[in-house]
């Protein structure tokens, strides 16, 4: 067939079909206008088929077994260990073989239309397509593009690291085989979730992380998952640099580490090495220099986004609305699947809203077409076994934002954590208001804690007085009731 240049003109244009992507496509036609979207590679992202569920599929296996393991009684009953194909056969499941034909069923049933291929902006309102099928596509959108490209990971400076094959995030979620020896680099969130998940899958695991593990939370609740991943085998190396990477003649590489031995350096072998060190928005090759943005000293491209998911930086059209917005891991605020989603359906309903004059400048704050918990209340959840649960702003955060800010902190103890499992360990932490006695945040610590994390972010967008939160009685014997005790030991 003779490839063609089709021409085409929808009112809204998604650049990236990944669960952020789908979400605003799927707004925008609720709200009475066209969409397609233009996937390059399979339609519902990184999170379906590379990231949160194949590695969640990864680690849940092993938190039941742990789950059982800690309760006697059940412990009896527990004599073998994980079934590593089963796990694997499982994961396959959860990622459908990936193979994306019922998010595009899916996608037909919500009136979306689907353009594969690598898009970028050509002009304002104007994308140019590589069909994967060998056209060539122009789409005009009337009202609106929006970059829902997602993130790309980021490769450290390591000596030698550039010129090897060695694993990402992607890899480790889809492999095939459980590696004998794994080595990850980067103590944050995919490396600390992965490292537990190979380890409880039989690997040799060294997780390597530069200063202290999942540094982004409270010390008191990271610890608690250093002492969960040392207790399944994993070599936990903190405040360790990796000075450089070497692939050895039988295909295992070695890294070296700058430590804190009297040497001031040690060797690792390992037959797989992940790199886990942090994503930037993908916005390459999406043509926006064209527009006027350039990356800035040698950093990854970053835009800026209003709270409607506008880019800013663009010229005013007289007459006409504001065009191009970012949304998710591409707008660069948060990367979570949960919070993208939440963003897409802001800017799905404002980019509806604006068409129809239903919404001009900016919207009111906790608006329907406002991202305002971006600013507020991002909940996030570690999966490892203790899990680690947060929402709102840290102490320090909230510090440095200007707030009279006090805090209360407990280990968890209560009947529920008691019953949950042997020997519990867990920690929670409220942060206030002072001013208006509200909270602006929690954390928590411990087995199953991420279903306690709810609670939290509803008390913290709600901006729930403690006077009146003091009423949510938490029910007995639940792991909840751990906010009783932080009420309590916070003085009511
Ligand atoms: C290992 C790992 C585990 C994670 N676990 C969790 C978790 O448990 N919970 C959670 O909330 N978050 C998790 N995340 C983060 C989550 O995966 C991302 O926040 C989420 O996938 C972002 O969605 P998105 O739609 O913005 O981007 P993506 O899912 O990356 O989708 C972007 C899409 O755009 C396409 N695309 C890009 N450029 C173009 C182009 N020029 N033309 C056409 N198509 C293009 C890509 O092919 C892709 O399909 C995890 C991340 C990793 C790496
Ligand atoms: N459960 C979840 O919600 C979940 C799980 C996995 C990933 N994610 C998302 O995916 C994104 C990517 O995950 P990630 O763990 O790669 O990023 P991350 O930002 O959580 O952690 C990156 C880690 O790499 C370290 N690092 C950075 N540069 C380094 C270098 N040169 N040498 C050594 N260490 C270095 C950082 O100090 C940090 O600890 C995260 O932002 C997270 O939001 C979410």
């Amino acid at each position: 067939m003779t490839p063609e240049t089709l021409q085409r003109e929808f009112d809204v244009i998604v650049i990236g079909a990944g669960a952020v992507g789908e979400n605003v496509a799927d707004r925008v036609v609720q709200g009475g206008l066209t969409a397609v979207l233009v996937e390059a590679e399979l339609v519902g992202g990184e999170c379906s088929y590379w990231a949160c569920i194949p590695s969640k599929a990864l680690l849940r296996p092993g938190t039941a077994l742990h789950g059982a393991q800690s309760v006697p009684g059940a412990a009896e009953a527990v004599t073998l260990t994980l079934d590593a194909a089963a796990v694997l056969k499982r994961r396959d499941y959860f990622t459908a073989n990936w193979q994306d034909d019922s998010q595009v069923k899916w996608l037909e049933g919500a009136g979306i239309e689907l353009v594969r291929g690598h898009g970028w902006i050509t002009e304002p309102r104007t994308v140019e397509v590589a069909g994967l099928d060998g056209n060539t596509y122009e789409l005009k959108a009337r009202h609106a593009v929006v970059l829902a490209t997602g993130s790309t990971p980021t490769i450290p400076p390591i000596d030698g690291l550039a010129d090897l094959q060695v694993w990402g995030t992607r890899e480790a979620t889809s492999t095939k085989d459980v590696p004998e020896r794994l080595a990850v680099i980067g103590g944050g969130v995919a490396g600390s979730e992965l490292a537990q998940a190979f380890a409880r899958l039989g690997s040799d695991v060294t997780l390597v992380a530069r200063s202290g593990l999942l540094g982004t939370f409270p010390a008191e609740a990271s610890k608690l998952v250093v002492a969960g991943l040392r207790a399944d085998g994993v070599a936990v190396r903190l405040n360790t640099s990796t000075e450089s990477v070497r692939e050895n003649d039988d295909g295992t590489f070695t890294l070296t580490l700058k430590d804190q031995t009297p040497d001031g350096r040690t060797t690792v072998t390992a037959d797989k090495v992940l790199v886990s060190t942090g994503r930037h928005p993908a916005l390459e090759g999406l043509g926006l220099e064209s527009l006027g943005f350039e990356a800035q000293d040698g950093q990854p491209l970053k835009l800026t986004t209003d709270s409607t998911g506008l880019v800013q930086g663009l010229p005013d059209e007289e007459g006409q609305d504001p065009w191009l917005y970012a949304v998710g891991d591409a707008a660069g605020r948060n990367f979570f699947t949960h919070q993208g989603k939440y963003e897409a359906r802001a800017t799905g309903d404002a980019i509806a809203a604006r068409a129809k004059g239903e919404l001009s400048g900016a919207p009111a704050a906790w608006s329907r077409y406002a991202q305002t918990a971006n600013q507020h209340a991002v909940p996030n959840v570690v999966f490892t076994d203790p899990e680690l649960a947060a929402v709102g702003r840290s102490v320090e955060r909230a510090k440095r934002d200007g707030y009279n800010v006090s805090s209360v902190e407990l280990p968890i103890q209560v009947s529920g954590s008691s019953l949950h499992s042997e020997h519990y360990e867990g920690w929670a932490q409220l942060v206030v208001d002072e001013d208006r006695r509200v909270l602006l945040g929690a954390t928590f610590a411990g087995p199953d804690v991420g279903e306690l994390l709810h609670a939290a972010t509803i008390a913290v967008v709600g901006e729930v007085p403690l006077e009146r939160l003091w009423h949510a009685v938490p029910s007995f014997p639940t792991v909840s009731e751990v906010w009783l005790r932080l009420l309590e030991k916070y003085g009511l």
